[in-house]
């Protein structure tokens, strides 16, 4: 089933005052045409090449292989990099089995670990944990040039020499930056060559927080078994209505664009909620905060990204988006739970004092709990769209991704801001340099 987005618990007259007007929110979504002019432009001269993505297959051989390279007789996979750099691809690994209670443990193959996180404990409690003889790592960095994913890349090269494997560096590491330019340092490159290593190309026109459908994020799905031609017939879903030349009201992404930016600014509601069911939506939903926050936070404007994962987070953060203050606006990813996962004896269910869940499964439980969530942010005057696809597989995560890659685009164009850069993050780096000088 295609994703189906569902938006009328969005309105004043489901949700009361808080609710935006049908006519505020229609004249804010024709204002995404020319956002949307502007993205089959770019796609038909080129100039954006994450809108080829879909289409292409002639670097997924590449993928398959760097897979391959990695995981042949290893027991650990580790990828070195932050931010767009790792987020696509844990969202990717997460649906094929990386990081979920359980059967993520009980996997066959190597273990994958991501090391996004700066965390000089972790870290040095990795290199002594880790069975450096069959751990091969993927290095990513789009630039090269982060202090991060730099000092991480180091210190794995110390724990190979330590390890005596200093010899063998280019059998264990692989690298993935963009491609050499000249007059222009690539440091991660300069710094792992020399070791004989092979380096893969990060595309240099895709930005970081967009490279889920390349080799940054589709290398480690591909690692968990998830097939990138899957991922990328779902994204081409997404995209279809926009090259198809749907007017707004047609294009499920300028549709959530106009939402969330009609609330922001008809009404000052700036935070947006992410409330995927599901653990296999934990990391989509940490993917989006990036890809929202960094993409839309310029010049003022922007709207805070909020992650929650169902059912847990009902029981964390649900009292407060009901009953606190009325300022967020809700997204509730949900899938088709219902008759999944075990089925529960009548006889037990009658015993525990619970008659209603004898003979339903878990999913039937957790399908209720979904519907539930949905109308009680409603009937609590709290907007919230409704996100349903049938399960979370490698074609409607894909799908997702270029859906919500697109109302970001769409969003930014609304806005009035550049959804491609991230200028003020640079003033931290710059002042941490020069504090680490002085040390
Ligand atoms: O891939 P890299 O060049 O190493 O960048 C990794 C990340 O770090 C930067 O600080 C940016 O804020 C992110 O947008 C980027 O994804």
């Amino acid at each position: 089933m295609p994703l189906k987005q569902t938006i009328d618990t969005c309105f004043d007259v489901e949700v009361g005052e808080t609710g935006l007007s049908r006519e505020a929110f229609q004249a804010v979504l024709g204002r995404a045409r020319p956002g949307l002019a502007w993205l089959r432009e770019v796609h038909e001269t080129g100039a954006l090449p994450l809108l080829s993505l879909p289409a292409r297959d002639d670097d997924l051989a590449g993928i398959a292989e760097a897979a391959d390279w990695l995981s042949a007789d290893a027991t650990d996979v580790i990828v070195l990099g932050t931010g767009g750099s790792s987020l696509g691809g844990q969202t990717l690994a997460q649906v094929g089995g990386w990081r979920l209670p359980v059967v993520g443990d009980l996997r066959a193959g190597p273990r994958l670990h991501f090391l996004d996180n700066l965390d000089p404990v972790s870290l040095a409690a990795a290199f002594d944990a880790l069975p450096l003889e069959t751990t091969r790592a993927l290095v990513v960095s789009k630039s090269g040039g982060t202090g991060e994913t730099l000092i991480q890349a180091m210190a794995l090269l110390t724990a190979y020499e330590d390890a005596g494997l200093g010899d063998d560096v280019k059998d264990h590491i692989l690298g993935l930056s963009e491609p050499a330019v000249s007059g222009h340092l690539n440091k991660l490159r300069k710094l792992l060559e020399p070791y004989g290593l092979r380096f893969l190309d990060h595309d240099p026109g895709v930005g970081g927080r967009f490279t889920a459908l390349t080799n940054v994020g589709l290398i480690p799905g591909a690692l968990m078994g998830i097939d990138p031609r899957a991922v990328r017939a779902g994204a081409a879903r997404a995209l279809e209505p926009v090259l198809a030349g749907a007017d707004a009201d047609g294009v499920p992404a300028a549709i959530g664009a106009a939402l969330a930016v009609g609330y922001a600014e008809h009404h000052g509601i700036v935070q947006n909620v992410m409330f995927g069911y599901g653990d296999r939506l934990e990391r989509f939903t940490r993917w989006w905060v990036q890809l929202w926050a960094e993409s839309l936070g310029k010049q003022g404007r922007g709207m805070t990204p909020v992650p929650a994962v169902g059912p847990v987070d009902q029981h964390s953060q649900l009292q407060l988006f009901l009953d606190g203050p009325a300022d967020k606006l809700f997204t509730v990813i949900a899938t088709d739970a219902g008759d999944k996962g075990p089925r529960i004896d009548p006889a037990l269910a009658a015993e525990a004092g619970q008659p209603e869940f004898g003979g339903r499964t878990v999913g039937d439980f957790v399908a209720s709990q979904q519907r539930a969530t949905v109308e009680t942010l409603a009937r609590n005057g709290r907007p919230v769209r409704l996100l349903q696809v049938s399960s979370v597989d490698a074609e409607s995560i894909g799908e997702l991704m270029m859906h919500f890659m697109l109302e970001t685009i769409i969003a930014a164009h609304l806005l009035g801001v550049d959804a491609f850069d991230q200028p003020a993050v640079e003033e931290g780096k710059i002042l941490a340099r020069t504090y680490l000088e002085e040390m």
